[in-house]
């Protein structure tokens, strides 16, 4: 009886020392479900399979699967301990191989450690001297690196911040890429190829003016030094020609380019809100029809009166009171004294609003020549020599 007791107390040692503990033996999963089993706390028993403890996660706690809901686990497996077979596996580490920490296998086995706390490391620890040989890593949730802190991967990419090891399980946010402008390679693609519109059978003229308005040349108009701080290479492939900055407007050459602003300085006291404040001081003005020969009276030249009128859609301005206030100058306005400057002020400027404008310059309506006889002559503005055009209607 001793000696079969003895032998079969022999033959389990034997057993356990070859195989390992064989958890799923149904004594162990009773001593589990009651709590003694797990040595570093106690057992959180899940008994359909679907209920776990959220409070515990990440303690380092141990679970277990009971056999009937395991989901697949065996029946009595405690899930977060290896066997020792498998503990051996997870942690055969090839000696030949110096182990280095940039390379991707050392994450790996911290990994490995890691995910089963409680493996015994301490063969593999006596043979390589050193690795995890304290319990206060257990508590070190810490997500490892990877790549490695002083990887290769890492050391090619600079601008990439390494990620925050403060708060374990939350992932850093991806960093944007910063693009560098001043050094490196170009990557930035070339621009498409500029069109080169050759119109066959074009006149000298038309390339003369093309040749004027297209600004390809040393000095952009945009201000872009020529050697551009892109990266673009200034040679590209595509043919566009290695002078041109890639952010100068391709020439169209469909259209003549804006005439550039020709406005005067006005004196003090003359702004376009001077003038509106002026206007409404001006006398009003009875108006009255106005015949050609009248209105040429008062032209730019031999006008001894010094009053200028104009002709705007069929109505009659005094400009003299607002030849200070035109912002483009006296002179030009004065090119539409004594006649009709509708045509000539849209082409200047049709946007502009002349009718509020000249409000309180009004000083009657153009009327053809045959429609008053003998009311022709000079007359000052608010003159009565007109006819009045309240008392003829
Ligand atoms: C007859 C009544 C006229 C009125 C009330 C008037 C009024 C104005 C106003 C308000 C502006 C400023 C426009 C702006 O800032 O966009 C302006 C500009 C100018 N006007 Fe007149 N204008 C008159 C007639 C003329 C005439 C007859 C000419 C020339 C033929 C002329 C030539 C100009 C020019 C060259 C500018 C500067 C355009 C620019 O570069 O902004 N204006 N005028």
């Amino acid at each position: 009886m001793i000696i079969g007791l003895t032998a079969l107390v022999i033959a389990v040692s034997a057993y356990i020392y070859k195989e390992g503990v064989p958890y799923d033996f149904i004594p162990f999963d009773f001593f589990a479900r009651l709590g003694l089993w797990n040595a570093r706390g106690p057992a959180r028993a899940i008994t359909d399979g679907t209920e776990r403890e959220p409070q515990n996660a990440g303690s380092g706690e141990l679970d277990v699967i009971s056999g009937s809901g395991g989901g697949g686990a065996a029946p009595g497996y405690i899930a977060g301990i290896p066997s020792r077979k498998e503990k051996e596996e997870l942690l055969v580490v090839d000696d030949d191989e110096e182990e280095d920490p940039t390379t991707p296998t050392a994450p790996v086995k911290i990994q490995l450690l890691e995910a089963f706390p409680g493996a015994d490391t301490s063969t593999n620890d006596k043979r390589k001297g050193k690795g995890r040989a304290t319990d206060d890593d257990d508590d070190d949730l810490r997500v490892p690196m990877f790549p490695a802190a002083n990887s290769v991967q890492r050391a090619s990419r600079p601008s990439m911040p390494p990620p925050s090891l403060a708060v374990p399980g939350v992932m850093a946010p991806p960093s944007l890429p910063v693009p560098t402008l001043a050094a490196g390679p170009p990557s930035l693609m070339a621009p498409p190829p500029v069109p080169v519109r050759k119109p066959a059978g074009a006149s000298s003229a038309a390339n003369a003016r093309n040749a004027q308005y297209s600004r390809a040349g040393p000095s952009s108009s945009l201000g872009v030094p020529q050697s551009s701080s892109l990266g673009v290479p200034q040679s590209s492939s595509l043919g566009v020609p290695a002078q041109r900055s890639t952010l100068q407007l391709p020439p169209t050459h469909s259209q003549p380019p804006p005439k550039p602003r020709q406005k005067v300085i006005l004196t003090p006291g003359h702004s376009p809100l001077d003038w509106a404040n002026h206007q409404r001081s001006l006398p009003f003005v009875p108006l009255r029809r106005i015949t050609p020969t009248e209105l040429a009276t008062h032209g730019a030249r031999k006008n001894a009166s010094k009053i200028y009128w104009t002709v705007l859609e069929g109505r009659v301005y005094d400009i003299t009171p607002y030849l200070p206030y035109h912002p483009g100058g006296e002179k030009e306005l004065l090119r539409v004294a004594g006649k009709d400057g509708t045509k000539l002020f849209n082409l200047t400027h049709s946007w502009v609003n002349w009718d509020n404008m000249l409000r309180g310059c009004e000083v009657g309506i153009l009327v053809s020549g045959n429609e008053m006889p003998g009311k022709e002559g000079g007359s000052s503005v608010g003159g009565a020599d007109g006819g009045d055009l309240e008392s003829m209607d």
